[in-house]
């Protein structure tokens, strides 16, 4: 969220033309004689005006970069990082580098005519909360940058003083030094060198320790940046990766475990955006730096076994969140699923002393065709670790695993899905947070529950109960007739459920609905001695009707 004002009151020896205040009462001011320097300014004098924000305003992190061909660094890291961040990223690029897993091949460095105008075209148009640099390769770069941001003031300035790849390459040359030490770094609100860099920027000095980390970052907060960052990723002989962040007061040690892995193609631009993003959202600056740390440190280890390339360094991999820890095992939904569903139940199970993970495998053993877990009573704990069993058992026989209304179980094992009742979580709130390819089940008693459930990007429903059932107390009985009239209603593939036995499912399958893809079952298989034997039973059962009443129950829907 940040608030503007324009301002012309002389304050203090400046003529201010520009004030800014963030929510976390950072403010600055550039003053009317073109300085360099964005002055501090006192808290009363950031008057509120304007709130920046509206509702459908989204966090916007403006990068002025590189291009890396190679994709972990540069421009590419700082759009991966803000979209898996959830922030806008819209792109300044200053040049264009060919870069691979062996080093950087060529760089070419735009005109500073395009760099001016692409500034220009993101900064008159769109709200942006906060800008991030990268590879900055001519002084005259610079000197755009700080008119950009006098015309068009924006909430902070996160600098990564870009100098040197890790390869060796020089992106930024010796000519820059000075204009990085006078006029950018003055204008950061944070600047983020790696050990190489701090060591170039004060002049050469020897940069071993971690005591010598805090030094730098106390001479480089000397010139101008109101915080540093020096990260040592590429510290020597330290075990941790451990970087000292320094505020001007206080010195913070942040500290993490070292990742053993060659895909750490840049970190540092990543470090860079995260930091850039969580400040649009709005987070101090220490958190800020801190969620990217663990951002960063959360990628490597996701990444670590990724081949790409045949370099010593390897790229980076910033989506984590979007990546399948089974991608290949993903159990995509199929109607025919429904056949025979096998719903567990922890007070059947205690009574005939099965435990969970055993009914599941001996369920499946008998034919069923997908399990649900349902475990109204279970501690939170320990349904975890069963589903997770489960989830191994099911996978194994290619089976999915749904689990009843706790979306957090099924996120925390990865099941493949969920089934929700009406008065559960509402079936659009659970895709949001499963994503598209779960599967999701929503109980219909009517057809506009079912009409509903397909608007809502359910992939199937569950109606019932078709008969009176002791499984669930208080439940409405819609009977055979009521199944009938939600099957013919519904878009979607249904799964009969409610009192459904040896004895009475020939009678629901002989509906003969296109719909109707098969039967729920708890009592009928999980309140029995030999769990395996009578889910034998019924899916023969079920095979013979189906078989029987022809091609209805296995047309697609
Ligand atoms: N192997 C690792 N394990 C854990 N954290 C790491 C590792 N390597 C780097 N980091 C962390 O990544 C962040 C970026 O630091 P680093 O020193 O690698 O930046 P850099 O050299 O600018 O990166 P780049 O390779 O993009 O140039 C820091 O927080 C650092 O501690
Ligand atoms: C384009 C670009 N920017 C930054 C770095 C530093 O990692 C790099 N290697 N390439
Ligand atoms: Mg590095």
């Amino acid at each position: 969220m940040a608030f503007f004002l324009s301002y012309s009151t002389p304050i203090a020896h400046h003529k201010i033309c520009t004030v800014f205040s963030s929510k976390q009462g950072s403010r600055h001011a550039v003053d009317q004689f073109g300085s360099l320097t964005l002055k501090a300014m006192p808290e009363e004098m950031a008057l509120i005006v304007t709130n920046g924000s509206s509702n459908n305003k989204i966090p916007h992190v403006l990068t002025m970069a590189g291009s890396d061909s190679g994709a972990g660094a540069g421009i590419q890291a700082d759009l991966k990082t803000c979209a898996a961040r959830g922030v806008f990223c819209s792109t300044v690029i200053t040049a264009v580098t060919a870069q691979n897993t062996l080093g950087v091949q060529d760089v070419s460095i735009l005109p500073e005519e395009s760099v001016a105008a692409q500034l220009k075209s993101v900064l008159s148009d769109m709200h942006v909360d906060v800008v991030k640099t990268g590879m900055l390769p001519s002084t005259a770069m610079v000197k755009i940058l700080h008119d950009s941001l006098k015309q068009f003031p924006v909430q902070a300035l996160v600098v990564d003083p870009v100098m040197v790849s890790t390869s060796g390459h020089v992106l930024a040359g010796s000519s820059i030094l000075d204009t990085f030490r006078q006029d950018l770094l003055p204008m950061a609100d944070i600047v983020t060198p790696n050990i190489k860099e701090a060591s170039v920027l004060l002049g050469g000095v020897q940069l071993e320790t971690v005591t010598d980390m805090r030094s730098a970052a106390k001479s480089l907060h000397d010139m101008g940046p109101r915080n540093v960052l020096v990260k040592g990723g590429d510290l020597p002989s330290s075990s941790d990766a451990v970087d000292i962040f320094f505020d001007g007061k206080d010195f913070y040690e942040l500290r993490s475990s070292r990742i053993q892995t060659r895909n750490t193609h840049g970190t540092g631009c990543t470090m860079a955006s995260c930091i850039a993003a969580e400040l649009a959202k709005g987070s101090s600056m220490l958190s800020a730096v801190k969620v990217a740390k663990r951002y960063v440190e959360t990628a490597l280890e996701y990444g670590k076994s990724i081949n790409i390339g045949n370099g010593p360094q390897g790229p980076l991999d910033h989506m984590f969140k979007l990546k399948r820890k089974n991608s290949s095992k993903l159990r995509l939904f199929e109607p025919s699923d429904l056949f025979l569903y096998a719903v567990t139940d922890s007070g059947m199970n205690k009574k005939w002393g099965h435990s969970i993970t055993d009914a599941v495998k001996a369920a499946i053993e008998g034919g069923a065709t997908i399990v649900q877990l349902r475990e109204k009573d279970a501690e939170t704990g320990e349904f975890l670790e069963a589903a997770k069993s489960c989830l191994e058992i099911c996978h194994a026989h290619n089976i999915p695993l749904l689990i009843n209304d706790r979306v957090d179980i099924a996120l925390a094992c990865d099941a493949d899905g969920v089934h929700v009742g009406q008065s559960d979580m509402p079936v659009n709130t659970v895709r949001a947070l499963l994503g598209p390819e779960k599967i999701i089940g929503v109980s219909c008693k009517t057809p506009e529950h079912a009409l509903k459930a397909w608007a809502d990007g359910a992939d199937y429903i569950g109606s019932g109960g078709v008969f009176p059932t002791n499984t669930k107390a208080n439940n409405r009985t819609i009977g055979l007739d009521g199944l009938k009239t939600v099957c013919l209603a519904s878009k979607l593939p249904v799964v009969a459920i409610g009192g459904i036995n040896l004895s009475n499912a020939r009678s629901v399958m002989e509906l003969g609905v296109v719909t109707l893809k098969g039967v729920a079952v708890v009592s009928a298989l999980f309140d029995r001695e030999c769990v395996a034997v009578e889910t034998r039973k019924l899916h023969d059962l079920l095979t013979e009707t189906v078989a029987n009443v022809g091609s209805a129950v296995t047309e697609e829907v």
